[in-house]
């Protein structure tokens, strides 16, 4: 095998479901579903959330997500959902409607922060398993919390980088790095990320893929900020399985030392 292909040949595996992109896109707050679809496509991404809420009452029309359907894994998530047994009737009319058991539970604690309700998601994520759901549970930074959904049968886990929509990046990375060394399952870092830096700098951390829209949909130019964010996620990839070099507080010649001239 080439080192390109030691470099390509990567696939992430969830749940029995092979994916050669480790980018999973968000397809709310487009200027357009044309700008949505040119960035999908852009992202190279095999994987998109979908709003049941957003497609039922917000115009996202059925023939879009027969589009989207027809060239990506479709990610239905649970966003606004506050409780438990929202989240779990949401998935089952999600299941209903687009004909996947995959979920991607939010249940929100906090309507400002639209930060994760652990008990609520514990328990919904308990009762999804049950259920047949494949679910991926969208969750605190908190490796316990993140350990706790594993040992619930949740498929991947997905830590927040700071609050959705915020751009703020990763927040904090040691916890992240330290869920990743830890997880028995993939984990998907989930939200916040502002710019591609931050979708590499996930992946270095040793998450295993990256969930993001907000980043995407309100960038000036959409579909080139999602070949940014393609480029970063494979970037990111290919630096955490070579191994970065260890940190040094002081310098270390590059250069042979023997033979200089002058010495
Ligand atoms: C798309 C999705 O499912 C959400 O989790 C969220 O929208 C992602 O967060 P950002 O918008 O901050 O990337």
């Amino acid at each position: 095998m080439t080192a390109l292909q030691t470099a390509t040949d990567d696939p992430l595996v969830i749940a029995g479901r092979t994916f050669h992109s480790r980018l999973f896109l968000g397809t709310a707050g487009y200027p357009n579903q044309q700008v949505m679809l040119d960035a999908l496509a852009a992202s190279g991404s095999e994987m998109a959330t979908v709003s049941i809420r957003r497609i039922s009452l917000q115009g996202y029309d059925e023939s879009l997500i027969d589009l989207i359907a027809g060239r990506v894994h479709l990610l239905p998530n649970t966003a606004g959902c506050q409780t438990a047994k929202e989240a779990v009737l949401t998935a089952e009319l999600a299941r209903e409607a687009l004909d996947t058991n995959w979920i991607k539970l939010e249940v929100i604690g906090d309507r400002e922060l639209l930060y994760p309700n652990i008990e609520e998601l514990l328990a919904a994520t308990e009762e999804l398993v049950a259920k047949g759901f494949v679910v991926l549970p969208y969750c605190n930074d908190d490796p316990v919390a993140c350990r706790k959904l594993a040992d619930l049968g949740a498929a991947a886990v997905m830590p927040l980088g700071s609050p959705i929509g915020s751009g703020l990046g990763i927040s904090n990375p040691h916890l992240i790095e330290l869920i990743c060394a830890r997880s028995p399952v993939p984990v998907v870092l989930d939200a916040g990320i502002g710019t591609a830096t931050d979708a590499a700098f996930a992946m270095e951390l040793g998450c295993s893929a990256v969930l993001l829209n907000t980043a995407v949909s309100k960038a000036r130019e959409p579909v080139r900020m999602a070949a940014a964010m393609r480029a970063a996620v494979e970037a990111g990839r290919l630096a955490r399985c070579a191994g970065r070099i260890p940190k040094r507080r002081d310098a270390e010649p590059s250069s042979p030392q023997l033979g200089l001239v002058g010495s």
